[in-house]
């Protein structure tokens, strides 16, 4: 996880702060006013710091130069402990890979060669000399090079202020030596209020820069400006001192009591504003209201109340007897969390979940425990890189019938390579809840099986109504400004690029190009045998033909979605069906990329269908804009095309307005798979598709059902996913996904089939022996993968089937895309007179029965005709 820096400079102490030692530069809470520091770290001082950062992690943002330890594990315990980033020997980086953006290389030297170290996560130059003679080369490589979490640390005795010149030349972030730093007016050190304002940019003719106050919590005080000797003052003092742009200094408080503790002072992103955190006494507004954007709200308000109910509740305050009544607030703090846990619509859970907050936050303050420790105590975890495994403990395992075995029964699995598992680092396990049919009732699996809850569809139409409502109003505008709304693709100033799409915008490796034409042509023959070669006729009745001939929809429009994923596949099962069954107009439509581009990828598969145009939209706005036409988006007949719960939901709402006249393909939502597999099946290929699918997003659900599997099969399956879900670059999102999704057991094949085709999944994965043969006892299913030599993903991609299917169990009544899904069927009768005759006395009876006499008519006057 890479972070913006609160301050433009490290400041490098010789021990933690606080802990003694430091005799001279800054103390303790100057340090810790400016937050990011820069130790070097030695094997005998590890320990302190460990013990140090337990305590104030989240106080000071450390950052380590750790080429002096030998032991991984010192410098894992320092990583796991909140060091944002450590700095090992570039030969030692590989040992670290896992860590990502946390480990970057460290060298020493000014020569321009030691940048040939950097990786994409930064690099370390220490004894960095600003005075010789090849600073200057370093500093023009560093540009040209545009080195990312470039840090710099000067020779001992340099010249500081020439060095903070050279670093910012370079666009490096020095490391100053605390010691020659001063918060106070010094001789002979540099003021770090200097140093600050020669950072901040003021678009002011005064030089002063606009300050955030917030408090501990985050929340917005009020906005003042700073000056560098209002923030030389404020250092000094540790209280919050601004410069009122009439009154000269203004010392916060000074006239009404209302002081400030200056906590923290940080710059933003462009360096274009300060934020002061505070600890606020009294109110910050002059007005009766904490700050000067109202009062607090949510949470933050809640505290406040607990708070001043701890002080003094007025009588009858049930707040009160909870802070004296311990085992009813326990009793409370339960019971809540259990109906949170069976809270069904949103609505219920955002009522259990505020409920229960109300009685943990009791809990907390009664304890002496603020908000703001909370919040630091999350923040400190979040850099966490040993976990916990995360299984539930003994009694609640059991009370949701949780039957995995525990992790003490589990035989030990296989060592994984150390790249991708360290001895030392036990990470929370991924693993999916476990359910025994012989165990669980039906009503307590279809509770499992439950997808994963979307927003209420009432919620969801509040969302995308007005933004349809506006495309429809406003066209083109509307559609760019959600673009630039959602995508951030602010400079875009066309929704739509129309083909012949340039070259340029389809640069792509030689092997990016055989993989789609490949995929391209397997997609293009499984598909062209879909087409009716002739029109069916049937004779019902001598005279009397009935043929059924087919057509294609002229204009389609094909979504390819690109909000967590750039799915240039979607393209492909959307645009070459519609291209073989003979649409005219194909559009397509993705969010574009925050630049305003798209994927090449994207365009290249267009050009190739024949594509009139790409939409660079995503959303409601752009099925929106296809469903009414703009000014540069063509109308279509139909859309097509997977997306999330707005896009689905936007899908829907045009379908169902005549003004807009188009269909929709089917409601095609998050990914999802169901996995049926017997003893014979491997474990490593069973993990690999479940997490194929995991791996889409956190809405997306993956079921495995075990046939007559043994406890040892169970547990090599689940070490295989989670050792492979592990080492994947998206195991967040995997994380999310794992967490609710679930194994069944079960006893045989029929009772697997029985719980598949209730589920109805998009994707169906036999991992069977004699897989081939209990394809006849699927009834509901998107798309059916046999046997152990056919992963889901070559569905996804290139064996020639769609991936664009059902979901959320609509496998019961839809088809996923095939080719009929851009052709209409004609139907047409042509009748001989002895047709009419054979079956004109029925059509005529039945006429007469629904009394419609000119229906009768039209056969008796023929007839008589006939008769003349
Ligand atoms: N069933 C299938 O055949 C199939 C195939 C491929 C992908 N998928 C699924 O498609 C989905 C793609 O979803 P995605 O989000 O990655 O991309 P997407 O393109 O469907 O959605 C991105 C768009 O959502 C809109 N959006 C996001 N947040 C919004 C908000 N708060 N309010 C209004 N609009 C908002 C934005 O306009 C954005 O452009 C995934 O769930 C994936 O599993 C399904
Ligand atoms: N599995 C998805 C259908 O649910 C399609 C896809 C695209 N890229 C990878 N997979």
């Amino acid at each position: 996880m890479e972070t913006t820096l609160p301050l433009p400079f490290l400041v490098s102490v010789a021990v933690p702060p606080g802990l003694g030692g430091a005799k001279e530069g800054l103390n303790r809470e100057e340090v810790s006013c400016l937050g990011c520091v820069f130790f070097q770290v030695t094997p005998p001082i590890v320990e302190k710091i460990l013990r140090f950062l337990g305590r104030h992690n989240t106080e000071f943002h450390p950052y380590f130069d750790v080429t002096r330890l030998e032991s991984r594990d010192d410098v894992v315990s320092l990583l796991d402990a909140g060091a944002r980033k450590v700095f090992v020997n570039p030969e030692r980086l590989s040992d670290f890979a896992e860590f990502g953006s946390r480990v970057a290389p460290a060298v020493t030297g000014s020569s321009a060669s030691v940048l040939a170290s950097a990786t994409e996560h930064g690099l370390l130059v220490s004894d960095f000399d600003p005075t010789s003679g090849e600073a200057a080369q370093l500093v023009e490589e560093s540009n040209s090079k545009k080195l990312k979490n470039f840090f710099i640390k000067p020779t001992a005795g340099a010249d500081l202020e020439k060095f903070v010149k050279v670093a910012a030349e370079a666009h490096a972030i020095p490391i100053l030596p605390s010691t020659g730093l001063s918060c106070k007016p010094e001789t002979g050190k540099l003021a770090v209020s200097k140093i600050l304002s020669s950072a901040w940019n003021s678009d002011r003719p005064d030089g002063l820069v606009p300050t955030v106050v917030v408090d501990e919590n985050g929340a917005a005080l009020g906005l003042v400006y700073s000056s560098e000797e209002s923030v030389g003052e404020a250092l000094k003092t540790q209280t919050g001192v601004y410069q009122s742009r009439k009154r000269g200094l203004w010392y916060k408080g000074a006239t009404s009591g209302d002081t400030q503790e200056l906590v923290r002072i940080s710059l933003d992103c462009d360096n274009d504003a300060l934020k002061f955190v505070v600890k606020q006494k009294g109110r910050f507004c002059h007005l009766e209201q904490a700050g000067c954007f109202g009062e607090l709200k949510g949470i933050q308000k809640l505290e406040q109340t607990l708070l001043s109910r701890k002080q003094s509740a007025p009588e009858g305050s049930y707040t009160a007897r909870l802070f004296s009544d311990e085992k009813l607030l326990r009793a409370k703090i339960m019971e809540e969390a259990e109906e949170l846990c069976d809270a069904k619509t949103p609505e219920e859970v955002a009522f259990e979940a505020a409920d229960l907050i109300y009685f943990a936050l009791t809990r907390a303050v009664g304890a002496g425990v603020t908000l703001a420790d909370i919040e630091k105590s999350l923040d400190a975890k979040s850099w966490k890189v040993k976990r916990r495994t995360g299984d539930a403990k003994g009694k609640w395992a059991e009370k949701e019938g949780i039957t995995v075995a525990s992790k003490e029964a589990a035989p030990a699995a296989a060592p994984a390579p150390a790249a991708e598992a360290p001895k030392e680092t036990t990470p929370e396990r991924i693993t999916m809840k476990a359910y025994d049919m012989a165990k669980v009732s039906e009503e307590e699996l279809d509770k499992a099986l439950k997808r994963p809850s979307q927003k209420s569809a009432d919620a969801i139409m509040k969302i995308i109504k007005p933004i349809i409502d506006d495309v429809r109003k406003d066209g083109d505008k509307a559609v760019l400004a959600y673009t630039h709304k959602f995508e951030k693709a602010t400079s875009l100033t066309s929704p739509v690029i129309k083909a012949p799409f340039p070259e340029s915008l389809m640069q792509l490796p030689a092997e990016t190009i055989k993989a789609i034409d490949v995929s391209f042509e397997n997609i293009r023959k499984f598909h062209a045998a879909q087409k009716e070669d002739k029109p069916l006729q049937v004779e019902t009745m001598p005279g009397v033909v009935c043929s059924r001939f087919s057509r294609p929809i002229e204009a389609v429009g094909l979504y390819i979605p690109g909000g967590t994923a750039v799915l240039p596949s979607t393209a492909l099962m959307l645009g070459v069906p519609a291209m073989v069954a003979g649409c005219k107009k194909i559009v397509f439509a993705s969010p574009p990329r925050s630049d305003g581009s798209i994927t090449p990828e994207i365009v290249y598969v267009a050009h190739k269908v024949g594509a009139e145009s790409i939409v660079l939209a995503g959303g409601a706005q752009a099925v929106a804009a296809m469903a009414y036409g703009t000014e540069s988006v063509s109308k279509v007949d139909k859309i097509l095309g997977p997306g999330n719960q707005f896009v689905t939901a936007a899908k829907m709402h045009v379908s169902n307005d005549t003004n807009a006249g188009v269909g929709i393909d089917m409601p095609a939502g998050p990914s999802e798979v169901l996995v049926i597999a017997d003893k014979d099946a491997n474990p490593a290929f069973v993990a690999s598709d479940l997490l194929s699918q995991a791996e889409h997003g956190v809405d997306s659900q993956v079921v495995l059902i075990g046939v007559d599997l043994d406890e040892k099969k169970l547990l090599d399956i689940e070490d295989e996913l989670h050792r492979q879900a592990m080492a994947l670059p998206r195991v967040d999102i995997v994380r999310g996904s794992i967490a609710h999704s679930v194994t069944v057991l079960v006893k045989t094949v029929e009772e697997a089939m029985r719980i598949s085709n209730k589920y109805a999944p998009e994707h169906l994965i036999l991992q069977l022996r004699d897989a081939e043969k209990v394809v006849d006892l699927v009834m509901n299913a998107g798309s059916v993968f046999i046997g152990e030599w056919t992963p889901e993903s070559v569905g996804d991609y290139s064996a020639g089937v769609n991936h664009s299917l059902p979901t959320y169990g609509y496998a019961k009544q839809y088809s996923g895309v095939n080719l009929g899904s851009f052709v209409k069927h004609i139907t047409s009768s042509n009748l001989t007179a002895e047709g009419l005759r054979n079956v004109g006395d029925a059509v005529m009876q039945l006429a007469k029965v629904e009394e419609l006499e000119a229906h009768r008519r039209a056969v008796s006057i023929r007839i008589e005709h006939m008769n003349r």
